[in-house]
This record gives structure tokens, sequence and C-alpha cells, in this order.
């Protein structure tokens, strides 16, 4: 658990930062210049905030009497550009944190064949793809045998194909060595594809903190991932493949059906539902060619959105809808309302 609260004065801007990081991925999210690289290099140890208290596992980094070095923090850091030496094969940098951390050289192949790199490993940074350097970088702050990944907006100068061949070992990092991930990101399809939690930053403060999925489906919170992000993440576990190639998953909403897709039954899926993909009526509807409609439960209406609970309600489950406030007062909705939700477009993300 990596606990942050700091204070820092620059002209323009006063910073008043303060959340918590659980495991996993943790996404700081917020408009240029709300202050996100300031924390990441307050937490790594790149500046000095003014006042405050950072800790990691319970281990004090910084408070008015400890500011430990940067090497001494346990931090892996990786940034937009690579910071590889350029002098230095891959092998050399990726051997480099180990002059400080002894431990670290024991991981070197498992952590190099993680990667992929060992066709790379003689190779200079300058002979790198822009993909390759950041997997080289991402391979050296592993190196150093942290105890936090940080990781500053590392896709931003990729281009698309460069950032669709990285995205996947971010995903193995997260999965499978299990390293809290703390993750600067402008772009809300890789927040989405990572984070299992996002603090919200505006102008030098955390504005919320929480699960990524409880987010997405809070009519207030939601809008500011950008307004065609809002909507679920639920889970669902596959059960069979229908006669059709169809794919029946359960959901706490009941049965849904998805396109024919290499699943296995018992595998748990995240689903995403746009709220502009979501239609409410009251009455279950015949004779309708969408194939996903579940019974939902009102919870909350707010600014175009509507909260819904699948099922019963008895699940902390959510899913919005979006609907217009003619819509909501034809169809007198309000908390409690029973409905049913008529999903058009279902997409499935990892579990
Ligand atoms: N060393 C510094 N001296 C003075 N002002 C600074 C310094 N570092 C950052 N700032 C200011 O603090 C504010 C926050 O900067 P920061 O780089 O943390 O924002 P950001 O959210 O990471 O932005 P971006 O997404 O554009 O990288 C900016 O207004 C910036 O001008």
């Amino acid at each position: 658990m990596l606990e942050v609260a700091f204070r820092h004065r620059f002209q323009g801007l006063a910073l008043d930062v303060a959340f918590q990081a659980p495991g996993g991925v943790t996404a700081l999210f917020g408009p240029s210049g709300c202050g996100k690289s300031t924390t990441i290099n307050a937490i790594a140890g790149l500046m000095r905030p003014e006042q405050g208290r950072i800790a990691l596992d319970g281990r004090v980094l910084f408070d008015g009497g400890t500011n430990l070095s940067p090497q001494a923090r346990r931090i892996g850091c990786v940034f937009q550009d690579a910071r590889l030496f350029p002098h230095m094969t891959v092998a050399a940098n990726l051997r480099y944190p180990s002059r400080w951390r002894r431990g670290a050289a024991r991981d070197f192949d498992r952590i190099a064949g993680m990667l992929a790199l060992e066709p790379l490993l003689q190779r200079r940074p300058g002979t790198l793809s822009g993909g390759e350097r950041q997997r080289v970088a991402i391979g050296r702050a592993l190196l150093s045998d942290p105890a936090l990944l940080v990781m500053d907006e590392p896709l931003a100068a990729l281009d698309e194909a460069r950032k669709a061949e990285i995205m996947p070992w971010l995903e193995r990092l997260r999965d499978q060595i299990r390293l809290p991930i703390l993750y600067v990101s402008h772009s809300v399809p890789e927040v989405l594809r990572l984070a299992t939690t996002v603090v919200l930053m505006q102008q030098g403060r955390v504005v919320h903190s929480g699960a990524l999925a409880d987010i997405l489906a809070d009519p207030q919170l939601a809008p500011q991932l950008g307004a065609r992000e809002a909507g679920a993440l639920i889970h669902a576990t596959v059960e069979a493949r229908e006669e059709d190639g169809m794919i029946r998953v359960a959901t706490a909403g009941g049965p849904m059906l998805l396109p024919g897709m290499d699943l296995a039954p018992g595998q748990v899926l995240r689903l995403r539902i746009l709220a502009h993909e979501v239609i409410l009526a009251r009455e279950a509807p015949p004779g309708l060619s969408a194939l996903n409609v579940l019974p939902v439960v009102v919870t909350r209406i707010q600014g175009g959105l509507v909260q819904l609970a699948p099922g019963q309600g008895a699940t902390h489950e959510r899913m919005l809808a979006q609907v217009t406030p003619r819509s909501a007062k034809a169809l007198e909705l309000q908390p409690g309302t029973p409905c049913h939700a008529i999903v058009k477009s279902v997409s499935v993300l990892q579990s």
C-alpha cells in the first residue's frame, strides 16, 4: 500500500495531494498541468515537497524527518522517453540497477525472458524501435527489485502500433508480477484496460479516488473520464456455447449472450457496457432484435445518466444508461424504480 499526502507550492499552482494506492494498477488521471508528474516525482524522490508524508508498505520514504534518496526508496521508474544510457548495450542498461541492489541480478534471466529481451541484449538503444526501448526501460525498472513501479505516460511517445505491442506486456506485469503500479496517463483507453484503481486529479488536488468500475458507473464522476466513456464494467462468467455459436455468460443481472469467441466455461470476463448503448423500458419489451435485456433497479439519476443495479438490486455492481430528461420524466424514473435495460452492444475486456 502506497500512502501519499503532501503539499507543495509552485508559482501558479498549489498542490495538496492525498491518496492511497492499494495493490494492482492505480491510474493518476487528470488534465495537463494538474500535478500528476509532480506527484510521481515526489513519490520517486526526484523532488522534495514542502511538507507531507509518503510511505510504502509502512516504510516512510518522506516526512518531516526522513527524505530517502531515490535509490533507497525501491521504486522503479519508467518515463515517456526510455532514458536508457545510449553508450551501453541493452544488457548493460538492464544490469545497471544491480550496482546498488545486489539481489537484482538473480532475476535477470526471468525478466529478460518475460519481456522477450534476449534478442536485443547486445544492441545499443539507438538501434531499437520506440516500443523495444520502452520494454528495456520496463525491464531495467523491474531489475532494480522495486516495491512499486511508477510509470509516467510510458506509451505517450509511441504510435498506435507500438502501443498495441507494449500493452500486453503491461497487462502481464499487472497480472503475473503482482507488483503495485502507479500509472500516469492521459489516455482513457489505457486507463480502462489497465487500471484497477483511479485517482482523479484537478488543479493540484485529488478530487476522487476509488475502484475503476465504481467511477465508470458513477453519474457524477464518469464524465470526468470523457462523456462517451461513461458506463458499466460488470463481471460475467462464461457458462456455455449455444448451438448458434453465441456464448452464454452469467451476470448479476442474469444471463447474457456474447458473439462467438474463444472462451472457456468458467472463465471470468469484464464486460464494458457504455451508457449510450443502453435503452430503458418500464415493461419487458416484446419482439426486439436486441439479445440482451436485463432486469434492473434504478439507484441514482444525475445529469442525463441513470445508474442501475442489475437484477433485483442485491449486488454492488452498477450499470449506467444515458437518458434524456424528457424520457426520464416520461418513464417516471426514480431511485427504486424497476425497469428493463436493453443492451445494444457489449465489449469484452480481459478478466
Ligand atoms: N520545477 C517547477 N517549477 C515551477 N513550476 C513547476 C515545476 N514543475 C511543475 N511546475 C508546475 O506545476 C504544475 C503541474 O505540473 P505537472 O508536470 O505536475 O502536471 P501534469 O499533470 O503532470 O501535466 P502533464 O499532463 O501536462 O504532464 C504545472 O503548472 C507546472 O508548470
